[in-house]
């Protein structure tokens, strides 16, 4: 099936993804009044409302959309606070998808950090407590057998394009949250629909519940998940992999994106799977680009270049490690010289200090970067010896240490460059490095700034004019750049996603960065513009795969413009299509409702 209950073929000849028109239904009265993706509540209309049953079972006004977003937006208004919100939003998406994602759409820089981190992440340690319906696919470690099965539940081999799974090891910057890590899953995703119009109705949330490590969800009595230590090694890969294979059998089209796997497996899986399949990991290749998109645009702002880049990275995990290889990366493109080479650019700092050759226990990832022993100066090793001794114009922080760049350090950076580009990036807000406001402070608002969460805009009397000037502060968060990078990969049904196809998403973002035109502008665009970002990301990517001979979509126009719109075309939006009944016989698994509801719709007779 798939967006096949109308086959309307585009004007480029192929069926595309999101479709327009009526929409098929075999769902009728409150079977139909309790499906998310079919449910219009007050808007039916009243043709909609004779020929499905639904007259006596809605109060007589038949209303728009966008009054129905209006009523929305005041209840949310109502709720008190930030969490309440989130679970408001929630409910409303178990209720009625279109509703969701246009209430969404409408007020998206008010309700991002809402839906998004970091009021997601508090919805998620309190996953057990807040639960009401499951959304997504639980696995668990102990039912392997059952993997094959549960996943076909979702659909047949066209139905879905994009999965997001975790383990929920190292959730944002909160940990081990067990099975509530589903939230994360189901959080990205509606971001796809959100930014990049990637179609609700084809995705797939998942989460594999290996046990957990946290002690207070062990002793939790409501706890949902497996109550359980984790289950490490042999088990767990052949866990993985049984997963991973039964999706590629099952859905041979879906890209799986990887999603705060801990540090032990993120890059471990990411480099297994990744030379086989359509996969991404979020983590370590999100934050990646949209890391080296912030800095390239700080670097355009001081007129520097990549020769120039001196970069310290405080906290070399998953996403340090990762933003460290993609700076190497495109270093030793753009100078021509070696990845080793490269690496020379690039400091990183972990829990013993700055990492060397004589550093116990280096992780794969971190071995490149660690600087040989003779080369360090000092007996310090913290931030504020190794900040001192290499003179970064760049540092970035992905410790989940708040406040750790303190005052002293700052001061320390910007004595050394004229304009220091600072990033904490640790979510939630309250882990951040730093905050804009104190970054600016200490560097008499010359610091350029971008954060993992959104901040306010910063006001103070920087500059030589010493009056009150306002600074947007960009947030640097992967969810500028994965909805793009997925969208491009399932349009242009890469079979793999390679190094190129990220660099070209990275200048994408990059090439929209509003401090090109105005360098007290934000280092980043902002989620206002998202869904245009999302479009130049995609085409970049496309362009990139062809290129790569990855692509396996026939028909992707060469013209840039003709790209472009056969981009927008198959992005999904918010709004209402009419619905046409049709017989169950014989119906297809979408009008039947059989899709992402399996286990609330199937058995219940209709009216
Ligand atoms: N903004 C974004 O887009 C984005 C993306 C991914 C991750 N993050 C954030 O980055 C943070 C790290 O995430 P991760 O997945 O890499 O986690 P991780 O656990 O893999 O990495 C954290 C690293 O910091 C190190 N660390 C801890 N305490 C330290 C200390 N006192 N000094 C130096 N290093 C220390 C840890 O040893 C570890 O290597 C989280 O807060 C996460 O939310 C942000
Ligand atoms: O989810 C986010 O906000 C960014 C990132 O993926 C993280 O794990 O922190
Ligand atoms: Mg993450």
């Amino acid at each position: 099936m798939s967006p096949s209950s109308n086959k309307t073929t585009s004007r480029f000849g192929h069926l595309p993804l999101s479709t327009s028109g009526p929409l098929e239904c075999a769902l009728k009265g409150t079977v139909l009044l309790t499906h998310p993706y079919f449910n219009k509540g007050s808007a039916f209309t009243p043709d909609e409302r004779r020929d499905f049953a639904l007259a006596g079972l809605l109060p007589p006004s038949v209303q728009t959309l966008e009054q129905q977003v209006q009523r929305a937006y005041e209840q949310y208004c109502a709720r008190p606070d930030d969490l309440a919100k989130n679970t408001f939003l929630t409910s409303m998406k178990e209720q009625n998808e279109v509703l969701y994602f246009r209430l969404l759409h409408d007020h998206l820089p008010e309700m991002f950090s809402v839906v998004y981190t970091p009021t997601e992440g508090d919805a998620i340690q309190n996953y057990s407590r807040i639960f009401r319906r499951p959304d997504g696919l639980f696995l668990n470690i102990h039912d392997v057998d059952r993997v094959y099965h549960d996943l076909s539940l979702w659909g047949t081999a066209d139905d879905i394009d994009y999965i997001v799974v975790t383990d929920g090891e190292e959730i944002l910057g909160i940990g081990d949250q067990g099975c509530g890590g589903i939230l994360i899953s189901i959080a990205k995703l509606a971001l796809t629909t959100l930014c990049a119009g990637i179609h609700p109705n084809r995705v797939l949330p998942v989460v594999l519940d290996c046990g957990t490590d946290n002690e207070e969800l062990l002793n939790d009595p409501l706890y949902l998940g497996l109550r359980e230590k984790r289950v490490r090694g042999e088990a767990y890969d052949n866990f993985v992999d049984t997963f991973v294979k039964a999706a590629r059998k099952l859905y041979p089209k879906a890209y799986i994106h990887f999603e705060d796997f801990g540090l032990q497996n993120a890059r471990r899986l990411l480099n297994k799977y990744r030379p086989e399949i359509p996969c991404f990991n979020d983590d370590v290749q999100g934050t990646g680009c949209v890391t080296l998109a912030a800095i390239f645009a700080g670097l355009h702002v001081t007129k520097q270049k990549v020769d120039d880049i001196r970069l310290v990275i405080f906290g070399a995990g998953t996403a340090g490690v990762g933003i460290a290889d993609q700076v190497r990366d495109a270093i030793a493109t753009e100078r021509g010289i070696s990845k080793e080479e490269a690496a020379k650019q690039i400091w990183l700092i972990d829990k013993p200090g700055i990492l060397t050759t004589d550093t116990e226990d280096l992780s794969e990832g971190q071995k490149p970067y660690a600087k040989a022993e003779d080369e360090w100066e000092s007996k310090d090793r913290n931030l504020l010896a190794v900040v001192k001794q290499v003179k970064p114009n760049v540092l970035i922080g992905t410790s989940t240490v708040p406040r750790s760049f303190t005052k002293e350090v700052v001061e320390a950076m910007a004595s050394s460059v004229e304009r220091p580009i600072i990033l904490p990036l640790s979510n939630p807000t309250r882990l951040h490095e730093a905050v804009p406001s104190d970054l600016l402070e200490w560097t008499n608002g010359k610091a350029l700034v971008a954060t993992g969460s959104p901040f306010k805009p910063v006001k103070g009397p920087w500059g030589e004019s010493g009056k009150e000037v306002e600074i947007e502060v960009a947030e640097c968060n992967n969810s500028v750049v994965f909805p793009g990078i997925g969208l491009g990969s399932i349009l242009s049904r890469a079979k793999l996603v390679t190094d190129k196809m990220l660099v070209a998403a990275v200048n994408g973002v990059a090439q929209l960065s509003p401090a090109l035109k105005d360098s007290t502008a934000p280092l980043l665009p902002g989620v206002d513009v998202v869904r245009d970002v999302s479009v130049v990301v995609a085409r970049k990517v496309i362009q990139s795969a062809v290129e790569e001979g990855v692509a396996t979509q026939e028909g992707i126009p060469d013209d840039e413009a003709e790209l472009d719109e056969w981009i927008r075309e198959q992005m999904w939006d918010p709004v209402y299509r009419p619905l046409k009944y049709v017989n169950k016989e014989g119906a297809s698994r979408e009008a039947k409702g059989e899709m992402r509801v399996v286990g609330s719709v199937e058995g219940r007779e209709q009216q």
